[in-house]
């Protein structure tokens, strides 16, 4: 049996303590495997982005355990988890965090010179990213100078330069137009095909579409982890509140 990229097993997450606390997720049992793309969705506040953050590390679950290709996440250091999240993550989250600073280009191959590549093979990579993104003929403007959606696209560019073999979308589409939108689901697509795997957290069926399954929560727990079709009819279910 293979290992799976990404899983997740008996994942709980309380934010606060006592009466004011909020469990988030609870019971949560998921696995990804390489050229898997997982879409996640439900309703505003079902847990949606906490099982993500979990899912890269960003956020220490209070029951369970994450393992990134057979590696307990918890067992790593602040340093090596850090170092895992470079190489074989990418995050793509609704707010943007590029660098105001840095080009376009420099923010896509930020994560790659933290990890001590050598600048013409990092500018490389980067041109690579940006291009997969129809973006390369921007790579010299800085944040300021690009609409929100190409801010959003360089963003896609820097979760996915290098070899990331796990993509970890919140989103990824907010603030595109629904073409450029369709470019960037492609895109994710050929990557997953390609070998990697990823989990796409959407609110809209048509991307959720572009996944091999769809999971989804309802506050905090898995509803329907197998079905294929029809995520309206899931989404129907969702306690009559719109997601
Ligand atoms: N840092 C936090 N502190 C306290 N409660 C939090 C925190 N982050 C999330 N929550 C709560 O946890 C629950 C799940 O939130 P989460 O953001 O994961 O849901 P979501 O499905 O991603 O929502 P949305 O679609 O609105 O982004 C919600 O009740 C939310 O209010």
């Amino acid at each position: 049996m293979t290992t799976p990229l990404l899983r997740l097993d008996g994942i709980a997450m309380q934010y606060g303590k006592g009466e004011a606390s909020v469990t988030a997720l609870s019971g949560i049992d998921l696995e990804v495997n390489a050229g898997e793309l997982v879409a996640v969705m439900g309703a505003s506040g079902s847990g949606k982005s906490t099982l993500l953050t979990i899912a890269g590390g960003l956020t220490v679950p209070t029951a369970g355990e994450v393992t990134v290709g057979g590696i307990y996440l918890s067992t790593l250091s602040a340093k090596r988890l850090a170092q895992l999240r470079r190489r074989t993550l990418g995050f793509v989250f609704q707010d943007f965090n590029l660098v105001p600073s840095l080009t376009a280009l420099e923010n896509v191959t930020l994560p790659l010179e933290l990890d001590g590549w050598r600048g013409n093979k990092a500018r490389s990579a980067g041109h690579d990213a940006l291009r997969s993104v129809e973006l390369d003929d921007r790579a010299g403007a800085y944040p300021d100078d690009l609409s929100g959606g190409q801010q959003q696209r360089v963003a896609i560019a820097r979760a996915i330069v290098g070899q990331r073999r796990l993509i970890l979308a919140d989103e990824p589409t907010g603030a595109l137009d629904s073409t450029t939108g369709e470019l960037v689901m492609r895109m994710l697509r050929r990557r997953i095909d390609a070998g990697a795997g990823g989990i796409l957290v959407t609110h809209d069926s048509r991307h959720a579409a572009w996944a091999d399954r769809i999971v989804f929560l309802r506050d905090g727990r898995i509803v329907d982890g197998t079905r294929r079709e029809a995520p309206e009819q899931l989404l129907a279910g969702a306690g009559g509140r719109h997601v």
